[in-house]
């Protein structure tokens, strides 16, 4: 007898294969423990990375942002959103690495080519959640600075956290879409998924035109959680090479 789409669906994707969600105007991409030794990388990470704390202007008062964050990238490659311009560090040995891994995964080398041929990432924005009050509010990545043709690439480390996603235009009415194994649907169609150590989430276009996400607040985790968005930032004066 065959398997219903139900059944097929809660087997999950064959092996190497992310779980992938969809509705109108999102296309996720999702790799459950992607990462090997993810709890070694997250050490790592702590000592190797320059955190800092950045300050947010609202309504003319300074307030911190409920996190700390970091920004590696190639030269030019440099991302500001809502005012907070994060200095551009150089990429350390580390993140150097996850970046050649993501990479590999993404945008697999056709060996006939010239390795340079291949469009990649040129800055990561990384962020360290130090317990369950850190957070980010709702946004999407979007910002002119970002080519929007390429994808955007989370990869995670630490305490599992929750990774809202949300229409940015109220959707016409339809029927609410059956909820896949990884994701819960919520009101007005937004969506939950629950981003554990090692995970990669890939945003795919035009998902951050139709679509904001936000990491809430879980007061009750007391752990740890490091997150890096790899995207390809146009290089300032200039447009990509494809
Ligand atoms: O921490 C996360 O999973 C989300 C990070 C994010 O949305 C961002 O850096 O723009
Ligand atoms: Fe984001």
């Amino acid at each position: 007898m065959m398997a219903s789409r139900q059944q097929l669906s809660l087997l999950g994707p064959p092996a190497g294969q992310p779980l992938r969600l969809e509705r109108p105007g999102l296309v996720l991409r999702h790799w459950p423990a992607w990462l090997d030794d993810a709890d070694l990388w997250l050490e790592r990470l702590l000592i190797e990375v320059p955190w800092k704390q950045e300050w947010i202007v609202l309504h003319g008062r300074r307030h911190p942002l409920p996190r700390l964050t970091a920004a590696m990238g190639d030269p030019g490659c440099h991302y500001s959103y809502s005012g907070v311009a994060n200095p551009l560090e150089p990429w350390s040995s580390a993140v150097e690495e996850l970046r050649r891994r993501v990479e590999a995964l993404l945008y697999p080398r056709d060996p006939t080519q010239p390795s340079d041929a291949a469009p990649g990432f040129t800055n990561v924005l990384l962020n360290l959640y130090r317990d369950g009050h850190d957070h980010m509010g709702w946004h999407a990545d979007a910002e002119p600075s970002l080519d929007p043709t390429a994808p955007i690439a989370s990869l995670s480390l630490g305490a599992s956290r929750c990774f809202r996603l949300r229409p940015r235009t109220r959707p016409a009415p339809t029927p609410t879409p059956a909820p896949t194994p990884n994701s819960d649907a919520g009101p007005l169609g937004a969506l939950s998924l629950e981003l554990g150590r090692g995970d990669l989430l890939v945003m795919d276009p035009p998902s951050q035109r139709h679509w904001q996400h936000q990491l809430p607040p879980r007061r009750r985790i007391r752990d740890a959680r490091i997150n890096l968005t790899f995207r390809r930032v146009i290089p300032r004066g200039g447009s990509m090479a494809e």
